[in-house]
């Protein structure tokens, strides 16, 4: 018996329309009817759900477009702007060849669900998240900036115009200013089979996939999705000038406004940071077009083309600094009012544009750049240009006014993996001083970021030196450099993380005399005045600390000036005068009061060791005189006992007369000792000897010849002459 089908029997038993009479000589209807008629109805319902999906609020995540069509992705992605409240399904039954890309509501799943479940749903699966978490997270100020893109349909508004309000707001607001730089596919990584990871879309978001690993069989056909949303993004098409103009003329202006600026790349290595802020003799990069728009623009404005511009460039290279312009020895890094500095950094000035190209050109023939595997032409250190410019602007009363402003421009060296450059030789060496300072970079952006107390900046000298770019009185750029191949996806996602982060960080970029503007909502009024008490508590305990130091100066000079060396100076009422007016603390200032105790006790020393000095040469001079009246005591008596001799023998003394002593030789003592007037000759034998007498030597030089004869007891000793001896008489000499 043959069996019915369900139509046949459903023919049986419903009663015919006309129609179906009229056509009742036609056979039975196809068992598998319903089935296509049910398939053609779905069919329409996709065809509308295409139709929906079509406009803004549903579109495709731009990343997946790059997966088959290479150029035509970003013009598609234009079009359709991306709802971050929706997750993409892809239809993955052939996936190399066929594919299909809806969007379904994100609160439908949970939010595990959103980044690891692979939902089955008929053929499709769900690969990839339009909105990660990361997105959520980004700053204020990125969401504003979302915010304020076209919508969808409406005027469009000219980015590059929008960028120079924003950009200009943006500073004046104190924030990092945040910008992304693609770089185009290298032949390498072509050749190496890598994929396009990374898709600029309105020239603000970066959407980052993440293809999965051939390898990891489980998560085959699984990608991922990343957003970002930056200041500015730009496409590997971009100018270096389109570069410049977005990212640094805004800076090169607020320098030439008296401000500080600064700007540096940061990124993996092979990224494209060198070839951004150099650039190429034929496509010159920020550093050269930044001199150039200086030097012209300082030109115009001058008062009174009295301008000066100093440059510096240095580079910090495994932890030591190094001075590009005139290398030598490490220059060692000190702190002082300017901020840090580098002790003996060579400052050139510089009086044009081409001067300035010159210099950059020696110096990096300086800097330390190694071929690794990564990068044929890999900068191993961090290189930083700094351009000091003054010069005067007539202000609009017509007063002359003297600006000054700074402007750093820093080539980081590249984010690496040891496995990305070489292993076991000095690469890697200098590959883990990079990533330590970097990580320190990292660790001083978080704590900017987390407003912490204390920023460790002292743990690498890169982040010494970016000390007031980071969170001193700076308006700062940052430029992330980014590799479009899936094979640096990991460092890709990394500089665009730590890029998301620092957009985060304000800095205190504002004129010394900028008065504190006063925000207008209520929360930032706040904030402000909880700032302000913070800070004013500080200064408070700074005062209290010098207050305490200056006490403790007082009670040393006090403690001094009482000493007992002091005392016995013998000015006791200078001394009493000090101390008295140092303990009524009106009548000096604190510097005055110890300046004055330091030299009344320098004066006390001095006039000690004078009266010292002066006590030492009279006992000298008394020894002496008693050795000269000894001398004639002694001589007197001598010439007593020869004349009582010669009265003793009155007969002798006739006879004896022609043995006298002639004229003018020493006819007695007495006379001798009153006017000593020697003979010339003796005379001429004391010129002589003065150097070399014996008498003279004990005197330590500090009598002269002039003061022997000037001096009448001075008068040299008879005795001290040579052969005075040999007309001793014999009794005597017994
Ligand atoms: N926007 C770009 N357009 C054309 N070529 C680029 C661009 N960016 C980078 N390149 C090329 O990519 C290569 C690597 O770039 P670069 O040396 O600037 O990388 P890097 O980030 O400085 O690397 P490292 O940190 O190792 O020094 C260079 O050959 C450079 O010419």
């Amino acid at each position: 018996m043959p069996v019915s089908t369900r139509s046949q029997i459903f023919s049986r038993l419903e009663p015919r329309t006309k129609d179906q009479q009229e056509n009742s000589h036609m056979p039975l209807r196809n068992p598998h009817h319903g089935l296509k008629e049910k398939m053609k109805a779905l069919t329409l319902l996709y065809e509308q759900q295409k139709q929906a999906i079509k406009e803004p609020r549903f579109s495709t995540h731009p990343s997946v477009d790059l997966l088959s069509s290479g150029n035509t992705g970003e013009k598609r992605a234009k079009e359709s702007k991306p709802s971050i409240s929706h997750v993409m399904r892809e239809s993955t039954l052939n996936s190399s060849t066929q594919r299909r890309t809806y969007i379904m509501p994100l609160h439908s799943m949970t939010e595990d669900s959103k980044e690891n479940a692979v939902v089955a749903c008929g053929g499709d699966r769900i690969v990839g998240i339009l909105s990660p978490r990361k997105a959520n997270m980004s700053s204020k100020v990125a969401r504003k900036l979302s915010m304020v893109s076209e919508p969808c349909g409406s005027k469009k508004v000219d980015v590059g115009e929008l960028m120079t309000t924003k950009v200009k707001s943006t500073m004046e607001n104190g924030r990092i200013l945040v910008f992304v730089r693609l770089r185009p596919v290298a032949k390498k990584e072509r050749e190496a089979g890598s994929r396009c990871c990374v898709r600029i879309v309105n020239k603000r978001d970066v959407y980052l996939t993440e293809f999965a690993n051939e390898n990891d069989y489980l998560r085959l056909k699984r990608l991922r999705g990343r957003h970002f949303t930056f200041d500015a993004s730009f496409p590997d098409s971009t100018t270096q000038q389109e570069v410049y103009s977005k990212t640094t003329a805004g800076l090169v202006e607020a320098v030439l406004q008296g401000r500080n600026g600064s700007i540096f790349c940061y990124g993996a290595t092979g990224a494209g940071k060198t070839y951004t802020m150099l650039g190429t003799m034929d496509n010159p990069g920020v550093m050269v077009l930044a001199i150039k728009d200086l030097f012209s623009k300082i030109q115009q404005r001058s008062f009174d083309e009295n301008h000066t511009v100093h440059l510096s460039y240095l580079e910090v290279y495994n932890e030591t600094v190094r001075d590009l312009l005139s290398p030598g020895r490490p220059l060692v890094l000190r702190e002082d009012k300017q901020g840090i500095v580098a002790a003996g950094l060579t400052q050139y000035r510089a009086y044009s544009a081409e001067e300035v190209m010159a210099l950059l050109q020696q110096g990096n023939l300086n800097r330390t750049t190694e071929p690794t595997r990564a990068n044929e032409t890999s900068s191993r250190s961090h290189a930083i240009l700094q351009v000091v410019v003054e010069y005067q602007v007539k202000g609009a009363s017509g007063n002359v006014v003297n600006r000054v402003g700074k402007l750093s421009l820093v080539d980081l060296a590249g984010s690496e993996r040891a496995i990305a450059t070489d292993q076991r030789t000095l690469r890697s060496l200098e590959g883990a001083n990079i990533n330590r300072s970097l990580l320190a970079l990292s660790s001083c952006i978080n704590a900017l970021v987390e407003g912490k107390k204390h920023i460790p900046y002292r743990n690498s000298k890169l982040t010494q030196l970016l000390k007031d770019s980071l969170g001193g009185a700076c308006n700062t750029v940052m430029i992330a450099n980014i590799s479009p191949s899936s094979l640096s996806f990991g460092e890709t996602q990394n500089t665009l993380y730590w890029a998301d982060r620092a957009k985060e960080i304000r800095t205190k970029a504002c004129d010394a005399n900028e008065e504190t503007q006063i925000p207008d909502s209520e929360t930032d009024q706040a904030k402000l005045l909880l700032e302000l008490q913070k800070e004013n508590r500080e200064l408070r305990m700074q005062l209290a600390r010098q207050r305490q130091k200056i006490l403790t100066i007082q009670a040393k000079s006090i403690a001094a000036t009482s000493s007992p060396t002091n005392k016995s100076a013998g000015q006791p009422n200078e001394t009493h005068k000090l101390r008295s007016s140092l303990s009524v603390g009106n009548c000096f200032s604190p510097v005055s009061k110890t300046t004055v105790a330091n030299q009344t006790v320098k004066e006390l020393m001095k006039t000690i060791r004078s009266l010292e000095a002066e006590i030492q040469r009279m006992k000298k001079d008394h020894a002496l005189q008693i050795k000269h009246k000894d001398n004639f005591i002694h001589d007197l008596s001598l010439r007593g006992a020869e004349l009582a001799e010669k009265r003793g023998n009155g007969v002798k003394r006739n006879n004896s007369k022609a043995k006298e002593p002639p004229e003018g030789n020493l006819r007695s003592p007495a006379h001798r000792f009153l006017s000593p007037a020697p003979t010339a000759k003796k005379r001429r034998f004391w010129d002589i000897t003065t150097a070399n007498s014996p008498s003279v030597a004990p005197l330590t030089g500090r009598k002269t010849r002039s003061h022997f004869t000037t001096e009448p007891l001075g008068a040299p000793s008879m005795l001290l002459q040579p052969g005075f001896a040999c007309h001793r008489p014999e009794t005597l000499k017994r």
